[in-house]
């Protein structure tokens, strides 16, 4: 699985190294750490309409955390008219992988923006190489990951209902996304699984339900 990545893993890694912009903000990140304001970072990861951003509403509504959903930071970017837009609309209209250095990027200068000392990372990261580079680049390893496990054919059915516009959200695509999810995403959530940082949640129940146990797992936490 290693060897899998270990290549893009190298030329990330060395863009950022490369990058004194990327190296500026990872320095100014670590200082806010050793200056005493510890970020804590949890990343929220399942698979395309689990509900992970459904329940990241929740979690800032009620536990103060700044939610910042990857994709969202992707379609932002399209949005803004940026020279990478047209490659990362590309990209998700075939359910692929962004280069990480592109999103991490995206994540590094909105955690800077945000201001705050904690944040739930909604859908990232999705494949190895977007787990090492961010571990490398940002030096922040997650509290815990949460990871909503629903069924392919549940999430196949939220989505086709979701209704909001998403380019994405058409039967092709959504199959493209479910077979990334399982061959690139599932890898990461079993590399914290054995780490022991994975909590795992039903996300096939209703909403309110599913909460009910997003809410006692950020009850209990340190
Ligand atoms: N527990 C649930 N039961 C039924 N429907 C749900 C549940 N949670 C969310 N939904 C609905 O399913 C759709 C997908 O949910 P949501 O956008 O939260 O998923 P997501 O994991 O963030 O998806 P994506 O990764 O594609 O952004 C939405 O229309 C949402 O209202
Ligand atoms: O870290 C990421 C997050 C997302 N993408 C791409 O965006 C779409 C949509 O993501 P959602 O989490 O469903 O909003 C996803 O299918 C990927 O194509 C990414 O490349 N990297």
């Amino acid at each position: 699985m290693f060897s899998l990545n270990h290549g893009g893993i190298l030329v990330a890694m060395s863009t950022a190294m490369d990058d004194p912009d990327v190296l500026t903000e990872k320095k100014d990140i670590n200082e806010n750490m050793l200056g005493g304001k510890k970020v804590k970072i949890i990343f929220v990861l399942g698979g395309p309409g689990s509900g992970k951003g459904t329940q990241c509403s929740n979690i800032v509504e009620h536990f103060g955390f700044i939610h910042l959903s990857a994709g969202e930071l992707l379609r932002a970017e399209i949005n803004s008219g940026s020279e990478n837009g047209t490659m990362i609309d590309t990209i998700i209209t075939e359910g692929k992988i962004v280069p990480s250095e592109i999103t991490i990027k995206l994540l590094q200068e909105a955690i800077i923006k945000g201001g705050n000392d904690k944040y739930i990372i909604d859908g990232f990261p999705r494949n190895e190489e977007n787990r090492v580079v961010f571990e490398s680049v940002i030096s922040i390893s997650p509290e815990f990951v949460l990871f909503f496990d629903c069924s392919e054919e549940e999430m196949e059915r939220r989505l086709l209902g979701r209704n909001q516009g998403r380019s994405d959200d058409n039967i092709e695509t959504i199959r493209k996304r479910l077979k990334v999810f399982v061959e690139s995403s599932l890898p990461v959530i079993e590399y914290y699984e054995s780490k022991g940082m994975v909590k795992k949640i039903d996300a096939t129940k209703p909403a309110p339900e599913v909460f009910e146990d997003v809410k006692a797992i950020f009850t209990h936490m340190a």
